[in-house]
């Protein structure tokens, strides 16, 4: 879905959202005055307290493939809730929620104080090359929302239900979500969908699952928004974003993702719920952020298309490349391995060894 090299498709939305731009920025200024209570935003902790502090972990430790990532480092960090999420909310504290996709990129957002962590549908294009999320199954979701779960030891845990996995009843729905819970050891559902979704949202949270909403750019039905288009840009497109979010908090989400909704009506709608909104291309009126990981930290090859909401925060794509190119010189010009990467044997024994082959 996003091609290395701009695709026509990608172009047009590139040609929108420079045309977008300014009136974003002018939105999202105005949002920053919702963010938040300025009581509340000085309390905000910039480092997560069980932030890693040792500086370069691949040269002072070498971590076994008997135990995954090592042991961790510092004191564990409470396990986020509902009831944790919920304070956040009230404390009008942003909600720091990213995408991991496997045990690695759980278990880095995990010990940098994410409280959620999303196995989203977009593994299907980030981890297995697919075309497109609707792709993915749901036996794909399973095995990855368990790798994800055994890094997740403190952030809590949203399972992505994958198109055709919820929409045929509320029971099929349902079935999925226990099999999310059961099978992915996930702590909670999200699914794409606003106001027809409410009575499947209702039969999840019945049973005890807590469901995570997802309205605005529901990127499982592109094919019938016309692509990945803003949503609710007029009067009319915002009503229905604010309807759908009404309904899916009277269904029971414990929160609702905003996707690639002008920033001003995220903010409105925000101050309309009495659940948390977690924006992705909503502006910073929203009550967290969602970003997928691999966009955020740049693990994705150059010229590929980004949404105009990703910021790139790391380059480690480059890095990897930079590594793997090293790796790669050192091998044909036989620099690597050094002795220090090879096992000692007594001379003596290798001797007697080599006396030994002679014979064979
Ligand atoms: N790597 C990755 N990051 C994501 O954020 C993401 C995925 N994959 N896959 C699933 C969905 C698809 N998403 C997308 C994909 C494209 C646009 C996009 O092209 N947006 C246009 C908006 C055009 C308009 O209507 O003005 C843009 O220019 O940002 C938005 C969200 C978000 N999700
Ligand atoms: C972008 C987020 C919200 C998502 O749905 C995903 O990663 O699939």
């Amino acid at each position: 879905m996003f091609p290395i090299g701009a695709s026509a498709r990608s172009c047009a939305a590139l040609a929108r959202s420079t045309r977008l731009n300014t009136s974003l920025k002018s939105a999202a200024a105005a949002a920053v005055a919702v963010a938040a209570p300025s009581s509340a935003r000085s309390s905000i902790i910039s480092v997560a307290p069980n932030a890693t502090t040792h500086a370069s972990p691949c040269h002072q430790k070498r971590y076994s493939s008997h135990s995954p990532m090592g042991t961790q480092t510092g004191p564990p960090r409470k396990k986020v809730t509902m009831s944790t999420i919920k304070s956040l909310y009230q404390k009008g504290e942003p909600i720091a929620m990213i995408t991991a996709h496997d045990f690695p990129s759980a278990y880095v957002a995990d010990q940098n104080g994410m409280d959620i962590i999303l196995v989203g549908d977009s593994l299907a294009m980030v981890a297995l090359g697919m075309e497109d999320t609707n792709e993915v199954e749901v036996e794909d979701m399973l095995l990855h929302c368990r790798s994800v779960a055994r890094a997740a030891k403190s952030s809590f845990t949203v399972g992505d239900l994958p198109m055709g996995s919820y929409e045929i009843s509320p029971e099929q729905a349902l079935a999925t979500a226990i099999r999310f819970v059961k099978e992915g050891k996930a702590q909670s559902v999200k699914l794409e969908g606003g106001k027809e979704f409410a009575p499947t949202i209702r039969k999840i949270t019945t049973a005890g699952i807590p469901v995570l909403a997802h309205i605005g750019l529901t990127p499982q039905r592109q094919n019938a928004l016309g692509g990945f288009r803003v949503q609710g840009k007029t009067s009319a497109g915002a009503m229905r974003v604010l309807e759908d979010a009404l309904a899916v908090q009277e269904a029971g989400a414990f929160a609702v993702v905003l996707e690639a909704v002008p920033a001003e009506v995220a903010a409105l709608i925000t101050q309309k719920l009495s659940i948390p909104t977690i924006g992705i291309g909503a502006g910073n009126g929203c009550s967290g952020q969602v970003l997928v990981q691999i966009d955020l930290t740049g693990n994705f090859p150059p010229g590929r298309f980004m949404p105009k909401f990703v910021k790139k925060f790391g380059d480690i794509w480059s890095e990897s490349a930079r590594a793997v190119v090293a790796y790669r010189d050192e091998v044909k010009s036989k620099q690597f391995p050094a002795p220090e990467h090879t096992y000692p044997m007594p001379a003596e024994e290798f001797e007697s060894f080599a006396k030994a082959a002679k014979n064979f």
